[in-house]
């Protein structure tokens, strides 16, 4: 039996707290929001517990440069029916219903309510058990989402840090060719080229415009992260 959570009446209840946001502009149509307090805090700890118990939690193996290896990380999917099927470094999840799992349902809704004009339609879940967890450097660039596509990220119980990391541009990957002398990065150009979160209990972080196609995105191994950490990632499958 799964509980039904107040998540979508029951906003952060301080105003100050959850309008709280902060929008980063990368540059060239890639945009970050970063909303910290998302959710309310006691509430973003009941869902933790219900995630952490209800979900069907596997861990696949993927292919990675051409090898077999374990995802490094709890994963499931959930997607509205009649969408095409998603598939990730060589693995293909059961895609299960919104319906067999209600708080998502709710969480969706306030994430819709933050970003009005959204329809996120899939969503995948994420479970790093601990510090030694990661996902390495990726974007969710797969063709089912679109050139542009919108990514809402929400995160419970251990902070991890997000990191965003831009990809070399085309010009220069043509100064390579000229065998141009290699630049010493400046620390302008580390602030300019890379970005780090700290994702919180109960924030959300959303990707939007040419953030995928543009920029990498990596959640690293912490040693001093020693508890569970639960994230979500909504997604519009076209
Ligand atoms: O755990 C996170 O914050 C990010 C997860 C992610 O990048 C993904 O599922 O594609
Ligand atoms: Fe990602």
């Amino acid at each position: 039996m799964s509980i039904r959570l107040q998540v979508s009446t029951n906003p952060n209840p301080n105003p100050n707290e959850s309008g709280k946001r902060r929008t980063l502009d990368l540059g060239n149509g890639s945009e970050i929001i970063d909303i910290p307090r998302f959710l309310p805090f006691d509430e973003s700890w009941k869902l933790f517990d219900y995630l952490d118990k209800e979900i069907p939690w596997t861990r696949p193996l993927i292919r990675v440069f051409g090898r077999s290896c374990i995802q490094p990380r709890d994963t499931c999917y959930v997607a509205s029916v009649g969408l095409p099927d998603l598939r990730y470094s060589g693995y293909q999840p059961r895609a299960y219903s919104w319906d067999e799992y209600p708080p998502l349902k709710d969480i969706l809704e306030a994430v819709h309510k933050a970003l009005p004009g959204s329809g996120f339609n899939s969503l995948l879940l994420n479970r790093y058990k601990s510090g030694n967890d990661y996902v390495a450097w990726h974007s969710d660039d797969e063709k089912l989402y679109g050139p542009t596509p919108e990514i809402a990220s929400v995160s419970f119980g251990c902070e991890r840090e997000f990191l965003l990391r831009k990809k070399p541009s085309k010009t220069s990957q043509v100064d390579k060719c000229k065998e141009e002398p290699a630049r010493k990065r400046s620390k302008k150009d580390n602030d300019v080229n890379q970005q780090s979160f700290t994702l919180k209990h109960g924030s959300l972080l959303v990707m939007r415009g040419y953030t995928q196609r543009d920029w990498s995105h990596s959640v690293p191994k912490r040693a001093k992260a020693e508890a569970t950490r639960i994230n979500l990632t909504f997604r519009h499958v076209l």
